[in-house]
């Protein structure tokens, strides 16, 4: 009988108690309100229109910045997969995104978010979104599966501009005439029937034993090598291209090479360093780091001096009488200007087109080959027991009383796989060039939209201990089993790319690379300037080079003299 009584009791007190409590709330909630309006006021008391339009402004910019960020950052941060879902990836700030925390050198960074967000991991970067695949399995995906999905560029500003608005090889999207400008490079020039010739071999032979005369005549001084490789590159580069210097034209090549060094450096530099511009294209105009008008200046040079070679070019064949010269082999420039003449062809070029393809393919080999001589340079002086092995096969296929030729270089296994696993630490894309996506498409079950920019990072899949056992050690020996070449096949390394927009050069690359470290090593001996000791540190900015120049001391090792002449 007490039960229910006492349960009325309690229920008629819960319910005394819940409507004092529901009024205790609504008072409060009335002096937050007239506390957070009166504290509002000071706010809306204005003295102008012009005030109160500002106030208004800022009142609404405020809450649409927070949702903006709100819908950058949160759909990369859901956890489980869905459709239309973006790979992980950190928070940003509003607007500029992940850029303030991304450091100086990017390959090293993304190599590191990867092992935070896993091997695919996205980032804002101020408006574009950034995709980063760390693996070597997504890196199958997008340079093989989805290679023509994600085969467009996507290029900083900087880049338009060095490339005469977007009209070279390494920048056009997967467009007509991309494939044509490649094609006819491959076919022309880099091609093994071509790299093989005759006359391609005793150009490559005369540029590299100038480069011994060169190293020969600095004997006992420092000698910076990464120099050295770049002017051997680039006389064979310019030979292949518009046949170096000709009589009459004094020394046209040596000015061209001296200030062409200077200012190629500057515009590799231009368009790997950081640009607002690129990330925030409604600020572009402004210019605000003053990179595109640095890029500006420097292609009025470049400008000049291509189109004094055009111009001479075009001058020397009007004079020329019929046949003269027909026999030799032409060089490419002389196969553009006649594409260019040939009216309706399906493949004609432009002055500009013609500048920019020129200027691309002496950028993209004279770099690469000279930066990677470096490398392989260093680490070989680094590691003696590799160098001595080098040093013994060098004299037992060359011989020392010889010099190296390039029929020597397919015997030389050795170096072969010291070259290989230079290219393995240090390859000088890290990130490749980065792909963009045409449409929308999946990797590792993510979304990756039209116009991301995605890096395959190889830098990392080249160290990643389940690729490579002890990945940080320079060990040769493990690309001697025959089984690795630079086609870009296996996964595991690509450092000349893979997929479509692959390296065209790789034949050359090659080639030269062998050649000049061979020639290097079999000719002197290095010692390094007193109290130097040598680094391994890299610097990225789009090519990662040795932060440090590698600046070493030759001395004489052939007995004979006249080897070096
Ligand atoms: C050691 C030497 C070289 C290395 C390591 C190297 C490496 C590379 C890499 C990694 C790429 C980007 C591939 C990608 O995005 O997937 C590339 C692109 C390119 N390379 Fe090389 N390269 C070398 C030499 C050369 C040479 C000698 C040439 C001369 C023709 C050349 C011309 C190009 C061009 C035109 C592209 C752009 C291809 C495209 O976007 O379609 N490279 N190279």
């Amino acid at each position: 009988m007490h039960m229910p009584i006492i349960h009325n009791q309690v229920i008629l007190l819960s319910c005394d108690h819940t409507l004092a409590i529901a009024r205790m709330i609504s008072e409060l909630g009335i002096a937050i309100y007239l506390t957070m309006t009166n504290f509002w006021l000071w706010w809306w008391e204005v003295d102008s229109k012009q005030d109160e339009f500002a106030r208004t402004f800022l009142t609404l910019l405020v809450p649409t910045l927070l949702l903006l960020w709100y819908q950058w950052t949160f759909p990369n941060s859901k956890k489980g997969k869905s459709a239309n879902q973006l790979p992980p990836g950190p928070y940003g700030f509003p607007v500029l995104g992940y850029l303030p925390f991304l450091g100086s050198n990017l390959h090293e960074k993304f190599t590191e978010m990867g092992h935070r967000y896993g091997p695919i991991f996205s980032l804002r970067l101020g408006t574009k979104l950034h995709v980063v695949v760390n693996s070597m399995e997504l890196a199958k995906v997008v340079a093989r599966d989805q290679d023509k999905t994600l085969a467009n560029r996507s290029p900083p500003l900087t880049a338009v501009i060095s490339s005469y608005g977007v009209n070279n090889i390494s920048w056009s999207n997967n467009n007509a005439h991309w494939r044509n400008m490649r094609k006819l490079l491959v076919s022309q020039l880099m091609s093994t029937a071509n790299i093989n010739t005759t006359q391609s071999q005793s150009l490559r032979t005369h540029e590299v034993r100038k480069m011994v005369a060169d190293v020969y005549a600095k004997l006992g001084q420092q000698i910076d090598i990464n120099e050295i490789g770049f002017n051997a590159a680039f006389d064979v580069l310019t030979r292949m291209l518009w046949s170096g210097s000709k009589p009459g034209e004094g020394n046209f090549t040596s000015y061209l090479v001296e200030r062409f060094l200077e200012v190629e450096f500057k515009i590799i530099e231009l368009q790997g360093a950081r640009n607002i511009s690129d990330f925030l294209p409604m600020l572009s105009w402004l210019d605000l780091q003053g990179r595109q008008r640095e890029m500006k200046q420097q292609m009025v040079y470049v400008n000049q001096i291509l189109d004094e070679l055009i111009q001479g070019r075009i001058k020397a064949n009007s004079c020329k009488v019929d046949g003269e010269g027909e026999e030799d082999q032409k060089d490419f420039l002389q196969i553009l200007l006649e594409l260019k003449e040939q009216k309706g062809a399906p493949t004609s070029y432009n002055f500009d087109q013609i500048k920019a393809l020129l200027m691309n393919i002496v950028t993209a080999a004279t770099v690469t080959i000279s930066i990677m001589v470096e490398w392989a340079m260093a680490e070989i002086l680094h590691n003696a027991a590799v160098k001595k092995k080098i040093v013994e096969e060098l004299t037992e296929v060359v011989g020392t009383n010889n010099i190296v030729e390039e029929s020597h270089l397919t015997k030389l296994s050795y170096l072969d796989a010291a070259i290989k696993e230079t290219l393995r630490l240090h390859p000088p894309l890290p990130l490749l060039v980065h792909r963009c996506p045409d449409e929308a498409c999946i990797v590792g079950g993510y979304t990756i939209p039209k116009g991301t920019v995605v890096y395959l990072n190889v830098w990392a899949i080249h160290r990643d201990p389940q690729n490579w056992s002890n990945p940080l050690e320079f060990k040769p020996e493990r690309f001697l089993n025959g089984k690795w070449d630079y086609s870009g096949n296996n996964f595991k390394y690509l450092p000349f790319g893979s997929g479509r927009r692959m390296c065209p050069g790789v034949n050359l690359g090659e080639k030269m690379l062998m050649y000049t470290v061979a020639s290097l090593l079999h000719s002197f001996e290095w010692s390094f300037p007193e109290g130097e000791e040598l680094e391994l540190s890299d610097e990225y900015g789009f090519l990662t080079k040795k932060r440090k120049p590698l600046m070493v001391i030759p001395s004489q090792k052939l007995s004979d003299a006249s080897m070096y002449m």
